[in-house]
C-alpha cells in the first residue's frame, strides 16, 4: 500500500478518569484520586508527550442506585477550578480545560474563575460546557427548577457570550502607560445584558485573560447541543461511534454544522475519547485488554451496569448466569441517578440478548464484551498508526486519551506510543507556542465585539 505523502497531524490529551468504571481500582500500581500527587503525575506526563490538555470531566451530585450512593466507582473529588490552578503551578506548557456546567452556573463567577486560571497559567485555561441531562444533579442547587432541554443550550449559549462579553470588557493592556499603573481611560467598561437568562450589569472584576477568550469545549451530542458546539465552541469532546462510517458522518456533520455558521474546519476540533492497551506483541495487548477489562467490570459493576439498560433491580441475578429473561422496565422512573440514561436502552436489551445467546456469555461476559473495549490495541506501532490513519481518514482530528489506571496509566503511551507517532511524522516534537489556543492551532481571540446569539444584540 502507498503511504499517503502528507499525513494529517495528530492531537493528543489526556482525562483524568472520574466517575465511571473504567479505573481499575484493584490494580495493584491504583492510586489516590484526590492526592495532588496523582494529578500532577498524570499531567507532568502528558507534558512529557506534548499533549494539547489536561482535560477534567465534571459529576455535580454524587451518582445513586436503588436510592444509595453508587460506590462501586470513585465517589467524590475536589473541585475542578482549583486542581487546575494547581497544576498551572506544575507545568508549563499544558493546556487544563476543566468541565463546568451551564446550567447552574453564573456567568460573573464563571468568567472569573476561568480568566483567573488563565492568567495563572499564561494562557493555558479551557473550559468544556455542559449542560447536564437530568433534574435529579439539580435538586443540588437553588435555582428554582430544573430546565427543559430545548432551554438548557439557550442558557449555555447566553452564559457563553456573557462571559465573552464580560472577558472583553477589559482591554489587554488597561494601564496608562504615563499614570503608573493607573488604569487607561475606558480601559475597563460597564457591562450589562439583559435576557431571558440574566439581568446583570456592572463592571467585572479580574482583568481579561491571557488568552483573551479561554478555549472552550463543548460535550453534548444532541442535535441542539451539536449546533450550540459548532456555533460557540474551539473544540468538541465527542463519542467515538463503533464503526468508522459513523464516525466519519459525526465528524462530517459537526464540520458541517461549523460551516453553516461561517466557521472553518479549522475552528471546530473533534476531539472523541478513547481508550487503548498495548503490548509487545499483538497478542499480548489482547491479553492486556482482556484483563484490564476483567477488572473495570467486576461482578457487582456488571450487574449495576446491567440494571443501567433494564432500568430494574437485578441484584438477585448471578453475573455469571444468564441474561434476566424479564423485559426492561420502559416506565420514566430511572433506577440510576446522576447518570445519563440511553434513551435507546430497550433497544439495547435485545442487542444484548442477541450477542448473548450467539456467543453463549454470561452476564459479565457479556458486559465486559459489550461494554468496556478499549478503543486502540495493538503494539506501539500499530497503536500509532491506527491513530493516524484514522485522523486521516477524516474521523477525529485527534483524542482525548482516557487510561485505566490513576496516576500512571499514560506512562506507557508517552514513552512508546509517542516516538512512534513522531517516526510517522504526524506529530509535533516541541510545543508550537506558548499558549493552549497557539499550541491548538485556533485563531487569537481578539477584543472585537462579539455577535451574541442569545439577544442579536452587539456585546460590549
Ligand atoms: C463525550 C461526552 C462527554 C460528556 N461529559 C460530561 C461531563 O463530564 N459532565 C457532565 O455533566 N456532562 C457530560 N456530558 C453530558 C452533556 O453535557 C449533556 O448534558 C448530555 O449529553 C445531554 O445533552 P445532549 O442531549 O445534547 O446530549 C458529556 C457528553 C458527551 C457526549
Amino acid at each position: 500500500m502507498t503511504e499517503p505523502t502528507t499525513r494529517r497531524e495528530v492531537r493528543l490529551a489526556a482525562h483524568f478518569p472520574g466517575v465511571n468504571h473504567h479505573t481499575v481500582w484493584s490494580h495493584p500500581d491504583a492510586g489516590s484520586n484526590i492526592d495532588f500527587a496523582s494529578f500532577r503525575h498524570l499531567a507532568q506526563t502528558a507534558e512529557r508527550g506534548l499533549f494539547d490538555f489536561f482535560f477534567l470531566a465534571e459529576g455535580l451530585r454524587l451518582r445513586e442506585r436503588k436510592g444509595l450512593i453508587h460506590d462501586l466507582d470513585v465517589v467524590g473529588r475536589p473541585d475542578t477550578i482549583p486542581v487546575l490552578a494547581a497544576l498551572a503551578a506544575v507545568t508549563e506548557r499544558l493546556g487544563l480545560i476543566g468541565t463546568i456546567n451551564a446550567t447552574f452556573n453564573e456567568p460573573d463567577q464563571l468568567a472569573k474563575e476561568f480568566a483567573s486560571l488563565d492568567l495563572l497559567s499564561d494562557g493555558r485555561a479551557g473550559w468544556n460546557v455542559v449542560t447536564s441531562s437530568d433534574a435529579f444533579t439539580g435538586e443540588n442547587f437553588r435555582r428554582g427548577g430544573y430546565l427543559d432541554a430545548a432551554d438548557r443550550y439557550v442558557r449555555a449559549a447566553d452564559l457563553v457570550a456573557a462571559a465573552r462579553q464580560l472577558w472583553d470588557s477589559w482591554d489587554d493592556d488597561p494601564i496608562d502607560p504615563f499614570g503608573k499603573a493607573l488604569l487607561r481611560e475606558g480601559a475597563v467598561r460597564d457591562f450589562s445584558r439583559t435576557s431571558e437568562q440574566f439581568d446583570i450589569a456592572g463592571t467585572f472584576g479580574t482583568p481579561r485573560p491571557a488568552q483573551g477568550h479561554p478555549v472552550i469545549l463543548q460535550a453534548g451530542d444532541s442535535a441542539d447541543g451539536r449546533d450550540f458546539g459548532a456555533r460557540t465552541a474551539d473544540a468538541i469532546f465527542a463519542r467515538w461511534w463503533e464503526t468508522p462510517e459513523k464516525r466519519r458522518e459525526s465528524f462530517a456533520d459537526f464540520k458541517r454544522r461549523a460551516a453553516s455558521f461561517g466557521r472553518g474546519p479549522d475552528e471546530l476540533l473533534i476531539f472523541p475519547g478513547v481508550s487503548f492497551a498495548l503490548g509487545d506483541t499483538e497478542q499480548e495487548a489482547r491479553e492486556n485488554d482482556r484483563e484490564i477489562r476483567r477488572g473495570q467490570i467486576t461482578p457487582q459493576t456488571a450487574i449495576a451496569l446491567l440494571e443501567h439498560v433494564w432500568n430494574r433491580d437485578l441484584s438477585g441475578y448471578d453475573p455469571d448466569g444468564p441474561l434476566p429473561a424479564i423485559e426492561p422496565d420502559r416506565s420514566e422512573k430511572a433506577i440510576v441517578k446522576g447518570q445519563s440514561r440511553r434513551n435507546d436502552a430497550p433497544d439495547l436489551a435485545d442487542r444484548y440478548r442477541a450477542i448473548a445467546a450467539e456467543k453463549n456469555l454470561s452476564i459479565r461476559e457479556l458486559i465486559i464484551e459489550v461494554q468496556a473495549s478499549r478503543t486502540f490495541v495493538g503494539t506501539p506501532k500499530t497503536v500509532a498508526r491506527a491513530l493516524a490513519d484514522a485522523v486521516d481518514n477524516g474521523e477525529a482530528d485527534g483524542y482525548i486519551l482516557v487510561p485505566h489506571l490513576i496516576p500512571a496509566g499514560l506512562d506507557e503511551f508517552v514513552d512508546s506510543v509517542v516516538p512512534e507517532l513522531q517516526d510517522l511524522g504526524v506529530y509535533r516534537t516541541e510545543y508550537p507556542g506558548e499558549t493552549l489556543r497557539e499550541n491548538l492551532g485556533l485563531r487569537p481571540a481578539g477584543a472585537q465585539p462579539v455577535a451574541d446569539p442569545a439577544s442579536h444584540r452587539v456585546a460590549s
